[in-house]
């Protein structure tokens, strides 16, 4: 018999200054076949920019569908999509945000402190140490490069084995003068990380060495592109690969993954996001 998935959407921080935006999607076999110890967790962090409400944890969804019915679906343990609070977006057509709602008022650090704190849940309810992917698209993929130990000085984080970035922006600087010419680019930017002398620092690509980054200590680094990505220029990948190679056995761990399609069908599509899990998932058993 097949097992099928049940999905849950569960609270990672109730603190006084938790958000609801603090909530993880999480899915998992009903039946979990096979020797558990060897399945691997996904887990995903969505880009829209730090701002976009309608690009969420969701996102992942069409993604696992596919994976789910697909020949490698007894490699997984479960799957999980982080929400983590978001900058605002006054401006948007249907769901602007208000200075009311603390979910949607954030700046840099916060989304990223969202998120390692929805790492540690994970940790504590599934024991995903050394035994997850972690993938992220966009503004994702750039939190899946920022993370560090460190971000928290009491608990370590779980270490994923590989890391997956999509469509990522690596380096700001880069970001906004390739876009010189559109402004929105500039206020995006501004707009998650108001405060222009942490830009360095918090570029995946110009952060300081040594930092002990998450993504340096996995197994299996992966930094992906498409070419028919209109939103994200070809130089932001070649950057972090740059930097990505120059980390010791790099040659061994870190590859780049061809993508298809346009910056938001990467995901919406599922089959194009399931293809890069499941191709980083091979890298890592050849590794
Ligand atoms: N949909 C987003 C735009 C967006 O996501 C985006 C635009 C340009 C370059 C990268 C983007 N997303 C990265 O997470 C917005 O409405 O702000």
């Amino acid at each position: 018999m097949t097992s099928t998935l049940s999905h849950r959407l569960e609270t990672y921080s109730r603190g006084i200054d938790a958000t609801k935006l603090n909530t993880v999607d999480v899915w998992t076999p009903d039946t979990p076949g096979g020797i558990a110890e060897s399945k691997l967790w996904v887990i995903y962090i969505h880009g829209g920019a730090w701002r976009d409400p309608e690009v969420d944890s969701k996102s992942f969804a069409p993604a696992i569908n596919v994976l789910w019915s697909s020949s490698s679906r007894d490699s997984f343990a479960g799957f999980a999509s982080i929400n983590y609070s978001l900058s605002p977006y006054p401006s948007h057509k249907t769901i602007p945000s208000t200075p009311d709602d603390a979910s949607r008022n954030v700046h840099h650090a916060r989304h990223v402190t969202d998120v390692a704190h929805g790492l540690h849940y994970l940790q504590d309810r599934y024991k995903i140490h050394n035994r997850y992917i972690l993938v992220g698209h966009s503004a994702g993929a750039t939190m899946a490069f920022q993370l560090y130990q460190g971000l928290f000085s009491e608990t370590p984080l779980p270490q994923p084995i590989s890391v997956l970035g999509i469509a990522g922006i690596y380096y700001f600087e880069a970001f906004v003068e390739a876009h010189s010419s559109i402004p929105v680019y500039k206020e995006i930017m501004d707009n998650a990380f108001p405060d222009q002398t942490l830009w360095r620092e918090a570029s995946p690509y110009s952060s300081r060495p040594g930092k002990e980054t998450l993504w340096e200590h996995a197994e299996v680094i992966v930094i992906s592109r498409s070419e028919d990505d209109e939103l994200v220029e070809k130089e932001q990948a070649s950057l972090m690969l740059e930097r990505a190679r120059s980390i010791p056995h790099a040659p061994e761990k870190v590859f780049f993954l061809q993508a298809s399609g346009l910056h938001d069908e990467i995901w919406s599509s599922g089959d194009i996001l399931a293809s890069l899990v499941v191709k980083t998932l091979s890298l890592h058993k050849t590794s």
